[in-house]
């Protein structure tokens, strides 16, 4: 006999159809490898270890699969390389709205670092320009597909470099026309954010939203630092809160005072397992910290990262989740909803998002078990006669 409990574990296509929401996406780390090989051909970009789409995007998998984040960080030379015009950017952006939507994401906020887009002479406006029509039209193609998604930009700055402020301000400038937010990321060891202390602070004094990488290579006193000093909304990745928190041999959980600010706070948590994997800040999946974060209570939310460099999904990541975790619909709404109410969309579309498109999607799935099950009977009962 089915159970409603057997029943509530996804199967990898109503994972597919769930209605998921992502924060943590870069756009230079999500692009078709075949994107990548026609881009490359048209622009003369000379360097790309491979041009069967294929190999390339094994290749990505491969090379980022370093155990370090600086390595890892390398491989987007490649993929920045061959996003330096208009009419490429706009391309990137379009197949990432229609790849998400695709995939079931209903709200993504994708980000990317301007001031690595100007080799080709395009102005910091042009490129965010024509990344946000890229995602308008993705969004409507989308839709023409039969898939809703509604997507915004985080604009990065780099932390090794010193353009904070000057992306702080453009970010601010196109809070109204596409741009949600700002971050900053890198190599985070010897990048304490606390570098880029004017841009928070700048961005605080416009009421505009950010995350920060933090708590990814690097541990506490970089989480602290986005927090306490630079007054993050969310920490990029933050897995190495982890460090903060003991579990004893009784199974008895001790948070220290900055795990339980997290907690306390509500502080969302932009974890990204499988990224985790490949930079080294997990050991395996059913290591990673996420499994404690949730059973804790933590504000946790799922993402992609880079999709193009752990050859993942919205939807892979769950299904690895569930695979490990056990998880049911009624978790992966649960981290839906958490990520929806981290959004930096203003609130009441927040609560629009969740109360008229993730939980009636969750609903939907939830009673499919109903129905087969009737379905079923009602065969048994006329064969019987
Ligand atoms: O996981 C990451 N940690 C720090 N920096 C990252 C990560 N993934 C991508 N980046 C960098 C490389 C990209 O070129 C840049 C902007 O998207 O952000
Ligand atoms: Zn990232």
């Amino acid at each position: 006999m089915t159970s409603q409990s057997t029943a509530n574990t996804p199967t990898p296509d109503q994972i597919r159809r769930a209605p998921k929401v992502l924060l943590h996406d870069h756009l230079d780390g999500g692009l078709r490898p075949a994107t990548v090989v026609d881009l490359a051909r048209e622009s003369g970009y000379p360097h790309l270890p491979d041009t069967d789409p294929g190999k390339l995007g094994l290749w990505f998998r491969e090379a980022a699969d370093s155990g370090s984040l600086e390595r890892y960080l390398e491989t987007f030379s490649h993929t920045v390389g061959v996003m330096q015009t208009r009419s490429a950017l706009v391309r990137v952006a379009r197949e990432c709205a229609e790849d998400l939507a695709a995939d079931g994401v209903v709200y993504a906020e994708v980000r990317y670092a301007p001031e690595q887009h100007l080799e080709g002479g395009l102005g910091l406006e042009e490129v965010v320009e024509a990344v946000n029509e890229g995602f308008r039209e993705g969004e409507r193609l989308a839709r023409a597909a039969g898939h809703r998604i509604r997507v915004g930009a985080l604009l990065t700055a780099m932390r090794h470099a010193a353009r904070s402020l000057e992306i702080a301000e453009l970010a601010n400038r196109h809070r109204d026309l596409g741009v949600v937010g700002f971050d900053i990321a890198g190599a985070e060891a010897g990048f304490p954010p606390t570098r880029h202390l004017d841009a928070f602070e700048y961005l605080k004094r416009e009421n505009n939203h950010f995350t920060i990488h933090a708590g990814e290579a690097f541990g506490l006193p970089s989480i602290w630092q986005a927090l306490q000093w630079c007054g993050a909304d969310r920490l990029g990745h933050g897995v190495r809160i982890i460090d903060d928190i003991e579990v004893g041999p009784d199974g008895e959980v001790r948070l220290g005072r900055l795990a339980s600010y997290v907690r306390d706070k509500r502080v969302p948590l932009e974890l990204c397992p499988s990224s985790n994997l490949q930079t080294g800040a997990a050991a395996s999946y059913a290591e990673h910290p996420i499994g404690l974060l949730r059973r804790l209570h933590f504000r946790a939310t799922v993402n992609t990262d880079n999709r193009l460099m752990s050859g993942t999904s919205m939807s892979r990541e769950f299904e690895r989740l569930v695979e490990v975790f056990g998880y049911t619909l009624d978790d992966m709404q649960w981290f839906s909803v958490n990520a929806m109410k981290s959004a930096f969309i203003p609130f009441d579309e927040r609560l629009a998002m969740i109360n008229d498109v993730v939980k009636p999607g969750y609903a939907e799935l939830k009673s499919e078990w109903l129905f087969q099950q009737t379905a079923s009977t009602s065969g048994s009962a006329e064969s019987a006669g």
